[in-house]
């Protein structure tokens, strides 16, 4: 599969892509922002592939919010891994959006999840997109193309971490525990992770899985968190704002936080509540640096 180069800029050490491609899951072309850190031009990695970082971003955003709000460059500079910036939904004419004109759902608001309901199941595959999809794509892409002496290869697909941003905090959970042999470490800033009882998520999850409320367990934090087994080595760090403006009643960790002890992940989650931050990516670039330190240690980096 492959992708059409549409700007190619010097950041940090490195540079960020944006790119994009016709996806067979969504149906539409999605665009992807992509960094490719200084050790990628180098070849500076002592032979081993780079690893990669995967950014969901929330509600509203782009491939460009994480990559220009979040200041992962400089970071991804210091470890030596890749980020990878998806889209938060699929776009264009033809893909339905909310029919009551919000942002909370629809173009902008995927959810990062595999919808079964008209008329959304069409495009609405963001699961499959994100974690398998995209990818697949990046590694074929990568392998494809000649590199110049020197230069590093990245790992898309091995070695790869995940976090994410509210909505894509919880794509970004609910991802990591529905593949816990996936990913390496899994890191969220604000995320929506009680989806079945609070307004953005069950406004998403009845339109994208119908009202039957079984079928939200298999994207549930909730529910992964109990029933899912703890698989060695594998932690999750998520920060929240106190003074975050979404936190009641859309972002709600207290159910989450509060099976945490009785799970079997206990002792491996945890969950920082940061005194004073907002939602933003004020806060967000703030802890960003944490957790860089976090996954570059599951990615065998520090
Ligand atoms: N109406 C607001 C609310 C949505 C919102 O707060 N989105 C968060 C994620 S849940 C965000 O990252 N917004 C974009 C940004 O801050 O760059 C917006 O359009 O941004």
């Amino acid at each position: 599969m492959s992708f059409a180069i549409k700007d190619e800029i010097r950041c940090a050490g490195g540079k960020l892509l944006k790119v994009a491609h016709q996806s067979k899951v969504t149906g539409t072309p999605m665009d992807v922002n992509l960094y490719l850190p200084q050790q990628y031009y180098s070849g500076a990695t002592g032979g081993k592939k780079i690893p990669s970082v995967y950014f969901l971003a929330g509600l509203t955003c782009t491939p460009n919010n994480g990559s220009e709000k979040a200041f992962w460059q400089r970071e991804a500079d210091r470890y030596g891994f890749a980020m990878v910036f998806p889209d938060t939904s699929p776009r264009g004419d033809a893909v339905p959006d909310d029919p009551e004109g919000g942002w909370d759902f629809g173009k902008g608001a995927g959810f990062y999840v595999n919808a079964t309901q008209a008329p959304y199941s069409t495009n609405f595959n963001m699961y499959q997109y994100v974690h398998s999809e995209l990818p697949t794509a990046l590694a074929e892409f990568f392998a494809s193309k000649q590199r110049p002496e020197g230069v590093g290869a990245v790992d898309f697909e091995e070695n790869v971490a995940i976090s994410g941003h509210s909505m894509g905090g919880f794509g970004a959970i609910s991802g990591f525990l529905k593949n816990p042999h996936r990913y390496k470490s899994c890191s969220a800033f604000a995320p929506i992770v009680d989806p079945t009882r609070t307004p953005w998520g069950v406004k998403a999850l009845t339109n994208y899985l119908g009202a039957d409320e079984t079928a939200w367990r298999e994207y549930d934090p909730c529910a992964l968190i109990s029933d899912v087994p703890y698989v060695a080595g594998k932690e999750i760090l998520i920060h929240y704002g106190t003074k975050d403006q979404w936190m009641d009643p859309y972002l709600m960790p207290q159910r989450f936080v509060g099976l945490l002890p009785q799970s079997k992940w206990a002792g491996h989650v945890d969950v920082k509540m940061v005194d004073g931050f907002d939602h933003s990516y004020y806060f967000v670039s703030t802890f960003v640096p944490e957790h860089a330190a976090f996954h570059a240690k599951h990615l065998g980096l520090a």
